[in-house]
Formats: structure tokens, C-alpha cells, sequence
């Protein structure tokens, strides 16, 4: 379901390059460029921080899509799309950070 949600939503934001900004939210972000939209990436995952310290799980849930729709058009706009980072994420499983964290730190 995750694969498939993100590809679907990652389709749609990259259709959205040259759509109106004015009718479509993407499209204005795009519009705002690479700068505009990290401000809105900042902004949402403090929010997400946020909701994370406060009691209400729905509060969270909501800010934490937000948050990772805005990373979407952050990647789409990289031409990055979210299979990369899922596979990159698929990869690291099954190998702990505290190891991982080691051998980079080895002398
Ligand atoms: N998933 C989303 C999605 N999640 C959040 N948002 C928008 O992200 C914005 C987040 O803004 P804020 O939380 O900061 O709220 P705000 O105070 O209204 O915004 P600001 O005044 O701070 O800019 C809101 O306008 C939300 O509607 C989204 N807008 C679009 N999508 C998806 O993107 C598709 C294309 O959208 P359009 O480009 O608008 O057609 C949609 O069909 C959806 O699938």
C-alpha cells in the first residue's frame, strides 16, 4: 500500500509541473522554486514536532502527511522519486544504526 500510494501521489505532483498555480497547490509551490518549497518542508515538520509532543494521535496523523507530502514535492522537484527512498530504506533493514554508525567512525 505504502508503494503504491506515494508512486500515485509522486504522479500526480509531477503532472502538476506546468499547471495554473493559481488552481493547483503543487503548481504554486513549484512556482515558489527550490527555496519556497524547503520553507514549507521546515515549517511542517515542525508542526509534525509539535503534535508529536501534544496527546492527540488524529493531530499527528495529519501533520505528519502534511509533512511527508511536502518532502514528495520536495523529491519531485529533485527528480527523486519515492521508490528511490524506500528502496534506500529497504537496504539499511536488518543492519542496526548503532553498527552502521561504527563503521564510519573507524579510524
Ligand atoms: N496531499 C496533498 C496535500 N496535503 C496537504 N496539502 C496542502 O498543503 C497546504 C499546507 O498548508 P498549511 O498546513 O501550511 O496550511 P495553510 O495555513 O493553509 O498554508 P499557508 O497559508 O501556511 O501556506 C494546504 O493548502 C493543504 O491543502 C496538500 N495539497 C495537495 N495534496 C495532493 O496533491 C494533489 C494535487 O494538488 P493540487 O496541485 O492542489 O491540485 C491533490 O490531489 C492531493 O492528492
Amino acid at each position: 500500500m505504502t508503494d503504491d500510494v506515494l508512486a500515485e501521489l509522486y504522479a500526480i505532483l509531477k503532472a502538476r509541473a506546468g499547471a495554473d498555480p493559481k488552481t493547483s497547490y503543487v503548481a504554486s509551490l513549484y512556482h515558489k522554486g527550490l527555496d519556497g518549497i524547503l520553507k514549507k518542508v521546515g515549517e511542517e515538520a515542525v508542526e509534525a514536532v509539535i503534535a508529536a509532543k501534544g496527546d492527540d494521535p488524529a493531530a499527528l496523523i495529519h501533520e505528519t502527511a502534511d509533512l511527508w507530502f511536502h518532502c514528495l514535492v520536495m523529491l519531485a522537484y529533485r527528480n527523486i522519486a519515492p521508490e528511490q527512498i524506500l528502496a534506500e530504506l529497504k537496504a539499511r533493514m536488518g543492519r542496526s544504526g548503532i553498527e552502521e554508525k561504527a563503521s564510519r567512525h573507524k579510524g
